[in-house]
C-alpha cells in the first residue's frame, strides 16, 4: 500500500484489506452468535455500505436476510429541518429482528434522523453494526452496537467510501494525507 491521489486529494493508508477481512470476518461470527434462531433482516444504507454489507453478509452462518436502501433528503419546513426518507424499502419490520448496515457513523446525523422512523414499524430488535466510528465528529448521538473501528476525525476513503464519487472500489481504507 502506498500513497494514493484522487482528484486533487492524496491519501495514505490507514487499514489494510487483510485487516479488514479479519475485522469483518470476527463481527460476522459474533453476530452469528448472538443472532441465532431469529433469521434477522440486514439493511444496508446505500451507497457506501455494499462492500461492508456484502462481506459481513458473506460470513454470516445463520439464515439471514439481506435488503438495500438508499436515504434521500430533502428541505422540510424550518421547523423539521432536512427530512430523511427511505427508498426501496419493501420488507415488513414488523416483529423482525434488523440489523442496519453502515459503513461509518460520522457525525451521526444520519441514523439519528433514520432510525426513529424505522421504530415506526415496530420491528422486534433493531440493532446498528457500523464499520468505522469517528467519536470526535458526532454531533448527534447514535448508540452502534458492533463496531468495527473506532477512528480520528480524518476524511476517509476505499471499502465503499468515496471521494467525489471516487475511491469506493479500494479494498483497504485511505486517510486524507495532512
Ligand atoms: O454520521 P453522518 O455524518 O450522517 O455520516 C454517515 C453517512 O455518510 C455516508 O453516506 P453519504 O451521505 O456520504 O452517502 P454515500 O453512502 O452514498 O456515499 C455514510 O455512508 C453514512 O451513511
Ligand atoms: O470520512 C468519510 N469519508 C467518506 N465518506 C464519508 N461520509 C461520512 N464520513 C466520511
Amino acid at each position: 500500500m502506498t500513497t494514493i491521489q484522487v482528484h486533487d486529494k492524496k491519501f495514505i493508508p490507514f487499514i489494510a484489506a487483510a485487516d479488514l477481512q479479519a475485522r469483518v470476518k470476527e463481527m460476522a461470527q459474533q453476530l452469528s452468535h448472538d443472532l441465532r434462531g431469529e433469521r434477522p433482516l440486514f439493511i444496508g444504507i446505500l451507497n457506501g455500505s455494499f462492500m461492508f454489507a456484502a462481506d459481513i453478509f458473506k460470513y454470516l452462518s445463520i439464515e439471514a436476510e439481506i435488503s438495500f436502501i438508499k436515504l434521500a433528503s430533502y428541505k422540510g419546513t424550518k421547523s423539521t429541518g432536512n427530512v430523511i426518507t427511505a427508498i426501496g424499502l419493501e420488507e415488513d419490520l414488523f416483529g423482525r429482528t434488523v440489523v442496519i448496515v453502515e459503513d461509518i457513523v460520522d457525525t451521526g446525523k444520519t441514523l439519528s434522523q433514520f432510525l426513529p422512523q424505522l421504530e415506526h414499524q415496530q420491528p422486534k430488535k433493531m440493532m446498528v453494526v457500523s464499520l468505522l466510528h469517528k467519536p470526535e465528529a458526532m454531533t448527534h448521538p447514535v448508540k452502534i452496537d458492533y463496531l468495527g473501528y473506532t477512528v480520528p476525525n480524518k476524511f476517509l476513503l476505499g471499502y465503499g467510501l468515496d471521494y467525489d464519487g471516487l475511491g469506493r472500489n479500494l479494498p483497504e481504507i485511505y486517510q486524507l494525507a495532512e
